[in-house]
């Protein structure tokens, strides 16, 4: 884990999707999980998702380990999608009041006018042709492919390596919101975890609550303005021969204050195979689907352990 600084990404960008963030979380749940729909996908209480995008099970007690948290996941090369079908559809702001506007003109008329309102109410209604989300997945990309290509120097990584283990198109972003929480000391935002991604950047509120696991203990985070996070993550593991490794890490919730958090999460191509001495050849999409089963069988993500050549094997003895 290491901290950006001089990353580029302007400060206004930054306060103006945060102040975005938060109004959009502070409308009713229900009018959230309408609003979303595909590719945009609202989520709450896991940020595990599957590659198409439906919250991953994850075994028996679901109830305990639900995370306090709700975002929403925002594939980046959709948003030209979007663009496309309706010019609208480029920002938070715009991706609502055009969701607004087809339901109302497909004749669900009261609903939806008190989703006008609710929008309204936040301050929603004007200024309707930014498109934040786009301009920041640029930012985030540019910033991605510079930090790549300094790695892949110091791997020597040559083609076909060094283009298709990381693929700009298969980035997207979350923005989070960290509900203030009453039992603070018995849940979690996000439990410990390692990203599966090459690496993750994270944009953090002042609120704080992200750890670190560095030398056997858990580090705080400490928010810093206008720098940003990055994670480095399993695929970047694997394809270093664990010369990087792959941050644990974890989000404390706060009884008082709630938090917003905004990650970039970037992916190898979906052809890419990764190759080295200490794991078996694998795709990303390999990986996806053992997460998968372990989600449902033993209850969490066993990840790079199931790839390793070394791995221990159980043989029963008769
Ligand atoms: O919200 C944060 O600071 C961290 C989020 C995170 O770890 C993740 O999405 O994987
Ligand atoms: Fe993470």
């Amino acid at each position: 884990m290491f901290r950006l600084v001089n990353h580029g990404v302007p400060r206004n960008l930054l306060t103006q999707l945060h102040e975005d963030a938060h109004k959009i979380f502070s409308l009713s749940f229900e009018y959230k999980q309408g609003l979303f729909t595909s590719p945009i996908l609202y989520f709450w209480g896991s940020p595990a998702l599957t590659m198409s995008g439906n919250a991953k099970q994850t075994g028996p007690c679901v109830k305990d380990n639900l995370n306090w948290l709700e975002g929403f996941n925002v594939p980046l090369n959709k948003t030209s999608q979007f663009q496309y079908e309706d010019p609208l559809l480029e920002s938070f702001r715009v991706i609502w009041l055009a969701a607004a506007t087809q339901r109302v003109g497909g004749g669900r008329m009261s609903p939806w006018l008190r989703g006008g309102k609710e929008l309204a109410a936040v301050g929603f209604e004007d200024d309707c042709n930014r498109s934040l989300l786009q301009e920041y997945g640029r930012h985030q990309t540019r910033i991605a492919e510079t930090i790549f290509s300094t790695i892949a120097e110091e791997l020597n990584f040559l083609p076909p390596k060094s283009k298709s283990y990381l693929s700009t198109p298969t980035g997207f972003l979350r923005v989070y919101r960290y509900l203030r929480c009453p039992m603070a000391d018995q849940r979690w935002g996000i439990n410990a975890h390692t990203d599966s991604s090459v690496f993750s950047i994270l944009h953090q509120d002042q609120v704080g609550g992200l750890q670190v696991y560095k030398n056997n203990k858990w580090v705080d985070v400490k928010p810093i303005h206008d720098t940003l996070i990055v994670n480095l993550g399993d695929m970047m593991q694997a394809m270093s021969n664990d010369n990087y490794v792959s941050v644990t890490h974890r989000v404390k919730v706060n009884r008082h204050k709630e938090r917003i958090s905004i990650g970039y999460f970037v992916f190898p191509a979906e052809d890419a195979v990764i190759e080295s001495s200490k794991y078996k050849p694998f795709t990303y999409a390999d990986f996806q689907a053992e997460k998968e089963v372990d989600l449902k069988t033993v209850g969490k993500k066993i990840g790079l352990p199931r790839f390793r050549k070394d791995r221990p094997v159980c043989h029963w003895l008769d």
